[in-house]
């Protein structure tokens, strides 16, 4: 019998859960959220507050005290960024956040030196301007004072857990996002380490996912009565733990559904491509090869410009909008880069329109349609280019989708549509679960990850109630859709 908190960080917002594991069965409560930990510096210089993010950990514990109690607690967090600690073990500034500028041009000085074919082949992550090896080298060469201070580096989830234990290690999942890290050792690599000649001291030892890091030892622990705790590792990276929940029994296709898509699939070993189409992360345990792409970031960004113009809709509002909307045949790359940046979003749907001379969405549905019907064509774009690839016995008929962007069904639909695959609909909160059931193992509660798994299904029942599976519909119609986007909208 253990009660577990699960602190899961988004990068649109947080939220704390509390498992309690019962007599064989789980229940899971959301017992705190909270958001607005981005601070704006301007001109494109973003950063993490820290110091509020540790506030609404403390809040987190303290309701989990007033609720049932808590026995451990595990932080997972999106991939890449990091705060630097200094010889003292003090944090030299806020994390920078990995939509900040810093990085441009980064990555083609960095292919100056190593190029991007050989940094592929040794993390076997695509090479993306935000990852940890570019903001590190952004630090290296644009703020050596600072470089030369840090002594070492810790991802989100590893930064809080030492903030709270005193204890300094880099968990896997996490560390495998960074492009520092091999796919195929497990370890951090020492190539790239050497070719871009990064201080070995900045690297913490590498830590599973299920195991202890140390205990809450803290002023503000022991005032709230919960030093002494254990502080566990879960799948530290979102994505990793959002996949540990899929209640499949063989390893399974996965959309990973918020801020990001995160779409691919389980493997027992790294797959490599010449042409560098996807990344190898590392797991709970396992391979998560997976394409990144900007996901319902773009939705949020449309949600947030409507409201500057004083039309706040919600996002059940936006789904209808959207499943209302007229078929326009019109479709944008969401991998284009200006997607990615924050601002402007109406315009720059539009301004992809009519640069590449398709019909101009100018109704709020009609832009949320195109921008739903381009994501799940991008989803069959990406999963063919894989299973194309990958041996048929790595193919798979359903996709499953985790995270907040469940709750968007019309995406869902047009998921099954646009992929041709049934659907299976995990958990919105995935991420916390598959949090919970690390620590579970962790515990010794559950035997392994895969019995977690196993505790799933009674959670999807009380949150879906019946509605979990979408099949493929309208097939033609789609064939001859999947066509139009490849010659307009495409990555
Ligand atoms: C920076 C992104 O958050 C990261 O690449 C992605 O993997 C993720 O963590 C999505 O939550």
């Amino acid at each position: 019998m253990s009660n577990v908190l699960a602190i899961d960080l988004g990068a649109s917002s947080g939220r704390a859960l509390l498992g309690k594991y019962h007599d064989g069965e789980l229940s899971v409560t959301e017992i705190h959220r909270f958001d607005d930990y981005v601070i704006d510096h301007g001109d494109g210089h973003l950063s993490w507050d820290i110091e509020l993010i540790m506030d609404h950990i403390y809040e987190s514990m303290a309701q989990a005290e007033a609720s049932h109690g808590f026995d451990s607690l595990s932080v997972d967090s999106w991939g890449v960024d990091f705060g630097l600690l200094d010889q003292e073990g003090h944090l030299i500034a806020n994390p920078v956040h990995y939509r900040d500028k810093r990085t441009d041009g980064i990555p083609e000085r960095a292919a100056e030196i190593l190029s991007h074919a050989e940094i592929y082949e040794e993390t076997g992550i695509q090479i993306l301007a935000i990852n940890t090896l570019y903001q590190l080298l952004a630090v290296k060469w644009h703020e050596p004072d600072v470089y030369e201070r840090a002594e070492t580096y810790l991802h989100i989830p590893d930064l809080i857990h030492y903030l709270l234990t005193g204890e300094k290690y880099a968990e896997r999942s996490m560390a495998s996002t960074s492009q520092l890290f091999s796919p195929h050792s497990l370890e951090w690599s020492d190539n790239i380490r050497e070719a871009f000649d990064l201080k070995p001291s900045l690297f913490a030892p590498l830590i599973d996912a299920g195991e202890k890091v140390g205990v809450l030892n803290t002023d503000r622990a022991t005032e709230l009565g919960v030093a002494g705790k254990p502080v566990l590792t879960c799948a530290s990276h979102d994505t990793a733990s959002a996949i540990a929940s899929i209640p499949s029994d063989t390893p399974a296709t996965f959309l990973s559904s918020g801020t990001w898509s995160l779409i691919g699939k389980e493997l027992s070993k790294p797959f490599l491509t010449d042409e560098r189409l996807f990344s190898n992360e590392y797991g709970a345990g396992n391979i998560t090869l997976l394409s990144n792409l900007t996901g319902l970031w773009i939705i949020q960004q449309l949600r947030e410009a409507y409201s500057q113009q004083g039309q706040d809709y919600t996002y059940r509002e936006i789904a209808q909008l959207a499943s209302e909307a007229e078929d326009l045949h019109a479709y944008i790359d969401v991998s284009d880069e200006r997607f990615a940046e924050p601002g402007e979003m109406i315009q720059k749907v539009q301004d992809y329109l009519a640069e590449t001379k398709q019909p101009v969405a100018t109704e709020p549905g009609d832009i949320f349609r195109v921008v739903y019907e381009s994501l799940a064509l991008t989803y069959r774009q990406v999963l063919e280019e894989m299973e194309s690839r990958l041996d048929n016995d790595q193919t798979g008929e359903v996709l499953y989708i985790v995270g907040g962007g469940t709750k968007a069904t019309i995406l869902n639909q047009l998921t099954a549509n646009a992929t041709q695959k049934t659907v299976h609909i995990g958990l919105s909160e995935g991420t916390g679960v598959g949090n919970i059931l690390l620590q579970l193992v962790a515990l010794g509660e559950v035997a392994s990850l895969e019995d977690g798994r196993q505790l799933v299904e009674p959670l999807l029942q009380d949150e879906l109630a019946g509605s979990a599976i979408y099949e493929p519909q309208d097939n033609a119609q789609w064939e001859v859709k999947y066509q139009e986007f490849i010659a307009k909208g495409s990555r």
